[in-house]
């Protein structure tokens, strides 16, 4: 690692006054969720350097995305982030283009904590598809690339709002591998997300695990470090197993669980041949939850949108809640419907923005 004096990215004057407005409003920087440093902070091999730096990391509300974004300088990235509970992406405008402005391996140096921006995520906003207002592409900070993420696309429609400078109720139809999602910016800024139909069939969640249900896998047993967990497998266009505890045993407790040891062994175990999400939920009441999920290619996050969807259907199909929950994630509450009337699920919760940024590339 190595850090330099800024020399590529230069501080625009209205952010350099504004990063020192706000140093002088806020005191220290240290304790913000942004640098308003002025150092650039080369990592890792040359052909990815971070600046967090010249950055440009300028409060959300002083300046619009739009005019930030538009600044093009070949071999910058510029990027806006943000967090749904703590589950939290960086934002590229790509509407100009169907191929990510980034590979893979560069969002891994993006998403590093350490080295990088730090994020679970990289989120393209692109052109839609078949129709669709936008495409939504994400990477996970390992680099895969799953087919949806819930958390993500409220952020993405916030995202969306803010570059096309849209104010109040807003709804959009985003193209995504998990097919048409429908994100609704609501008055109070909340999103709410019809996130569409469960998949149960084993085969397409995907499972290894025969259906014990039908064709679905539902309070199934799971052999994990020889331990029998009890398990439902659910996609929402990616894959999910939740279990609600061990066979046999008490209701999970939550907080016990050591999460980093256990949930690479899920999320790599053979049953699961695209590898898995999985939550860990305890149940608290008919209409309340609460969990913790290991996010295949990104690990424990503070929260997870598909998951907590996935959750409430395997918890309904094993007769434990009803349709309708609030899911307590690490970053906060998720409110979920599952529809009898549509079979769709209904996604409520906030997306926010962090900062503004830019990465030499
Ligand atoms: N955090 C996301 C899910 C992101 C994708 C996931 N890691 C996967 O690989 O399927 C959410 O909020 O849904």
């Amino acid at each position: 690692m190595e850090i330099a004096a800024a020399s590529t990215v230069t501080v625009a004057p209205q952010l350099r006054r504004l990063s020192h407005a706000l140093s002088r409003t806020l005191g220290s920087a240290s304790s913000l969720p942004f640098s308003l440093s002025r150092r650039n902070l080369s990592v890792g091999s040359p052909s990815l350097r971070v600046s967090t730096a010249s950055i440009s990391a300028v409060a959300a509300e002083k300046m619009s995305p739009a005019s930030f974004l538009d600044r093009r300088e070949s071999g910058v990235l510029h990027f806006v982030k943000y967090h749904g509970l703590g589950n939290d992406f960086i934002l590229v405008d790509n509407r100009d283009s169907s191929e990510p402005k980034i590979t893979q391996e560069q969002a891994v140096k993006l998403c590093d904590r350490n080295f990088g921006v730090g994020a679970d995520g990289v989120i393209f906003a692109m052109p839609g598809i078949n129709g669709t207002d936008y495409t939504m592409r994400i990477f996970n900070s390992d680099g895969s690339e799953p087919e949806m993420c819930g958390n993500g696309v409220r952020c993405f429609a916030r995202f969306i709002a803010e570059i096309e400078n849209l104010q109040g109720k807003h709804s959009f139809t985003i193209h995504t591998g998990a097919g048409l999602i429908i994100p609704e910016i609501q008055d109070d800024g909340q999103v709410m997300v019809d996130m569409g139909e469960p998949i149960l069939r084993a085969e397409d969640v995907p499972t290894r695990l025969p259906g014990n249900k039908g064709d679905s896998v539902v309070a199934a047993e799971l052999v994990v470090d020889g331990v029998s967990w009890n398990v439902t497998c659910v996609s929402m266009g990616n894959p999910h197993c939740i279990t609600f505890g061990t066979k046999g045993g008490q209701n999970l407790r939550v907080d016990d669980l050591k999460l980093s040891e256990i949930g690479p062994k899920f999320e790599h175990h053979e049953m699961f041949p695209a590898r898995t999400n999985t939550e860990f939920v305890e149940v608290l009441s008919r209409s309340h939850l609460k969990m913790r999920v290991w996010e295949r290619g990104a690990g424990a996050t503070l929260a997870c949108g598909t998951g907590a969807c996935a959750l409430v259907v395997a918890a309904v199909l094993e007769g434990r809640t009803d349709r309708k929950c609030t899911v307590d994630l690490p970053g906060g509450p998720l409110e979920i419907e599952w529809k009898e009337e549509d079979n769709h699920i209904y996604m409520t919760g906030p997306a926010d923005l962090v900062f503004y940024g830019s990465a030499l590339l």
